[in-house]
């Protein structure tokens, strides 16, 4: 789903999920491990009004292991509780329902000490689009889940799903707006499929990614396409661009005159990207 945020939508956006605070403990905030800062909303700490927070950072089968072990001591530091996950296997979500509660110590404390029973800890999804929430919500229910959704005229009961016996979790996950005023926010989006290709050009996105591919995964992306010769200065444009051309040449991008079809090999090689293709990488570290 992609969805052309306008103010208006922005604040709809905002108002769904303050509705939703009113119902749950704890939010699950999702970021892509690949790009944290990246796949976070700039209003979060407002929008959440103190609520607790659990950082849980997704995809992480497709980032850098190391650098995702940097970021998660970053949030820590930050003081977040954060883990990381891969809700299309299903690895890192067994934590989740314990951290949830973990977040909630001090009140089922108090509630145990006063002879209250503690009910299980609710919580909410939040994040921007195609960052995994659904795929997280059917993961941790064990199930598929039909997303009931806020539409008009449906009657906005919210469901409740129950994640062992220790936490229960809204149906509908809330769906936050990304970064748009930083550019480099947008390919990296773009680079990782989040953003749609009509809104930034192709051939610009691959040449962001090919450019912070050759700095930092030089090896896994020569291997890959079978280069020797890694570019001299990866801030020269035209190496980028000579990068690129040689990848064109090997997938047989080519056009009449034995020019590289810049275009097709752009696709290509986001196509490649985004499947893994290239190995694990991060698009952005937090040191
Ligand atoms: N490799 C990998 N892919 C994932 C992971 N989680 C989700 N995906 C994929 O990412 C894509 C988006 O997942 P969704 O669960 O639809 O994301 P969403 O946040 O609900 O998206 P919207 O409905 O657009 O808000 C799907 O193709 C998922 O299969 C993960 O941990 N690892």
């Amino acid at each position: 789903m992609t969805i052309q945020w306008f103010p208006g939508h922005m604040t709809k956006a905002r108002r769904q999920i303050q509705e939703k605070l009113k119902l749950i403990d704890v939010v699950i905030e999702l970021l892509d491990a690949r790009l944290p800062l990246s796949s976070r909303n700039p209003m979060i700490d407002e929008i959440l009004q103190g609520k607790p927070r659990l950082i849980v950072l997704n995809k992480s089968d497709l980032a850098d292991p190391s650098v995702t072990r940097q970021w998660i001591a970053f949030f820590k530091q930050e003081g977040y509780l954060a883990v990381e996950a891969d809700a299309a296997s299903g690895q890192g979500l067994k934590e989740i329902p314990l951290l949830a509660k973990e977040l909630m110590k001090e009140k089922i404390e108090k509630q145990i000490a006063k002879g209250i029973n503690p009910r299980a800890v609710r919580a909410l999804i939040v994040g921007i689009p195609n960052v995994g929430k659904s795929t997280l919500i059917n993961g941790l229910a064990g199930r598929k889940i039909a997303a009931t959704g806020d539409r008009p005229g449906v009657t906005k009961g919210q469901q409740w799903i129950k994640v062992g016996s220790e936490m229960e979790l809204l149906d509908t996950p809330g769906i936050l707006w990304p970064k748009f005023e930083d550019q480099n926010v947008g390919y990296r989006l773009a680079v990782t499929g989040a953003i749609r290709e009509e809104i930034l050009n192709v051939e610009d996105i691959a040449f962001f990614a090919v450019k912070y591919l050759v700095r930092y995964y030089w090896e896994s992306f020569a291997e890959r396409f079978e280069l020797a010769q890694a570019p001299r200065d990866s801030e020269d444009p035209d190496e980028i661009v000579a990068v690129m051309e040689a990848v064109g040449r090997k997938r047989g991008c080519l056009m009449s005159g034995g020019r590289v079809d810049l275009e097709k090999a752009s696709g290509i090689l986001l196509r490649e990207l985004r499947a893994g293709k290239l190995g694990r990488y991060s698009l952005e570290a937090p040191y």
